[in-house]
């Protein structure tokens, strides 16, 4: 999507000045989300208020404890789900707005997903899981599924079926599967609960790079702090709403993440 021109009065040198300078749509723009289970007024709360955007490209990991209401976000971004109150605007547009089947499509071509158990058809090869995302989303070249196979180091095991691969390469296909239909955003559930902490690293370091080469938002929901050390902003959840960056928490988290040694690539997104 294009950068929109907004005209901004400046001052420059004693004098007002007009420029013209690029303003970009977030990829994702969370307005006050409540989400009630049941009745509103005895319902479990599982969203209270919660406000986030998404810059494009930018990498986010969202932490928090078990029902802090990360999966109630998730589902609400992926328009599974309809908030209790609030709205959602993917790259500009307003979720709700769009219909079941503009939602529907969105998934198809605009949105990522990587769960936990990866998530593949089973009778599926690594190839066919892959080339199946891009047939959805409406594309039927097979070299760019072959070519999102060897981006994650999959090149020779188009063929096998994922019981015939571990757990790291069965994510791996899930990545490649993920990022094959080059979407605005990748939403990530714990991408690493089913592997050992190496394997872990691993996937985390190519799913973050793979999205900073596409200019992919990517959004990790997790438990652990692992995923920070690959994010440009960490998130937290407490109680159905999302704690900002400048919270303290989320800082001593990154001050970890600086002082385990660890690549602590610059955040690229100063807001
Ligand atoms: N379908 C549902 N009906 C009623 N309450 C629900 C439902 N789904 C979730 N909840 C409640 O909403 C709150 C948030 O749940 P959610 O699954 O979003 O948390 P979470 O942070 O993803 O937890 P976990 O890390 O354990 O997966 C919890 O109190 C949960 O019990």
């Amino acid at each position: 999507m294009l950068p929109v021109l907004e005209k901004h009065a400046t001052r420059d040198a004693g004098q007002t000045v007009t420029k013209e300078e690029p303003v970009t749509t977030p990829v994702i723009r969370v307005v006050d989300l409540w989400k009630i289970y049941g009745e509103e007024t005895d319902g479990s709360m599982a969203l209270r208020g919660a406000n986030m955007e998404i810059a494009r490209g930018e990498v986010l990991a969202l932490l928090g404890r078990s029902g802090s209401g990360k999966t109630t976000l998730l589902n609400l971004l992926a328009g599974l789900d309809r908030p209790s109150r609030g709205y959602i605007e993917v790259e500009g547009r307003n979720l709700q707005s769009l219909g079941e089947k503009g939602r529907t499509l969105l998934r198809r071509t605009r949105i990522g997903f990587i769960f936990q158990f990866f998530n593949l058809i089973p009778t599926l090869s690594a190839f066919e899981n892959v080339y199946l995302a891009l047939e959805l989303a409406g594309k039927t070249t097979p070299a760019q599924a072959f070519e999102a196979l060897e981006s994650v180091g999959l090149k020779g095991k188009e063929k096998r079926y994922p019981h015939e691969l571990s757990g790291g390469e069965q994510q791996r296909v899930a990545i490649a599967r993920a990022i094959v239909k080059a979407p605005a955003l990748i939403l990530a559930d714990e991408p690493t609960g089913n592997l050992d902490t190496a394997t872990g690293l691993q996937i985390l370091e190519l799913l973050s790079s793979r999205c900073r080469d596409l200019e992919t938002s990517l959004l990790m929901v997790t438990h652990t702090s692992m995923a920070c050390r690959f994010a440009d902003r960490v998130l937290r959840m407490v109680d159905g709403v999302v704690i900002p960056e400048d919270d303290g928490e989320a800082r001593e988290i990154r001050n970890e993440k600086i002082e385990s040694g660890f690549p602590a690539e610059k955040p690229r997104h100063h807001r």
